[in-house]
């Protein structure tokens, strides 16, 4: 969705996923997902520069493999995806403070390329906590967090509405857009739901 909004304005524009972990039906889900929503074609050695067979902690995932995942291999690939399209959406991997070897998490991707940071907060009862904790872990590894996105995963959710108010009070930074509940989503059509157009004015202000 968030690459659909940027192609609105954009012609290039790229998804990432440093490291994927897990493999459905033979496929890296979100690497399929992002490749389809992307403007510009790459190969998947720079979208996906780390593919992890379990569908666990990316460094058990890894050293289950034998391997070990290097920054500077994201960095290289980042790079060259930055020559290609106008932007690249880096998309995390379980959250923000997630491991990736024994001294790293995902947190360091981030940091690496100064990334604006977007907080996608799945809508259920204990995310108003984990929203307001992840808030405090991106201000606290010296990041910017650009908005956040309330994202509705759970169809019984009670007071949506009010959940996401209190987030809306207590997070500084925008609501780019709330995700209803959708279990076959058509992420071009969706994409109207997400307002991007802060981006610009980040791009003018920084002239
Ligand atoms: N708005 C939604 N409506 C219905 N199901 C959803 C919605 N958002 C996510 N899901 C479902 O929840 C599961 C996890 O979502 P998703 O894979 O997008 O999470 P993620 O945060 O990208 O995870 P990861 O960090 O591993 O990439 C998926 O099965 C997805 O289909
Ligand atoms: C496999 C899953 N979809 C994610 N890619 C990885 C989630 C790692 C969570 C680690 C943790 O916080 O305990
Ligand atoms: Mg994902």
């Amino acid at each position: 969705m968030l690459l659909h909004a940027l192609s609105k304005n954009h012609n290039k524009v790229v998804g990432m996923k440093p490291i994927a972990a897990g493999k459905e039906n033979g496929k890296w889900l979100d690497v399929e997902l992002l490749r389809t929503a992307g403007s510009v074609q790459v190969t998947d050695e720079l979208l996906n520069p780390y593919a992890l067979e379990q569908a666990i902690a990316p460094h058990i995932a890894a050293q289950s493999q034998g391997i070990e995942i290097d920054m500077s291999t994201i960095e290289n690939a980042f790079h060259a995806l930055g020559e290609l399209a106008d932007y690249v959406i880096v998309e995390g991997a379980g959250g923000f403070m997630v491991p990736v070897n024994a001294t790293q998490d995902t947190s360091d991707i981030a940091r690496l390329f100064d990334l604006p940071v977007i907080l996608v907060v799945g809508m259920r009862l204990g995310c108003i906590n984990h929203a307001l904790l992840t808030v405090q872990a991106i201000r606290s590894a010296g990041l910017q967090l650009f908005g956040w996105v309330a994202n509705c995963i759970d169809p019984e959710m009670r007071a949506v509405k009010e959940n996401i108010a209190a987030l809306r009070f207590r997070i500084e930074q925008p609501l780019l857009g709330t995700v209803p509940y959708d279990s076959a989503p058509d992420f071009q059509a969706l994409s109207r739901l997400i307002d991007l157009s802060g981006l610009d004015s980040r791009r003018r202000d920084s002239r």
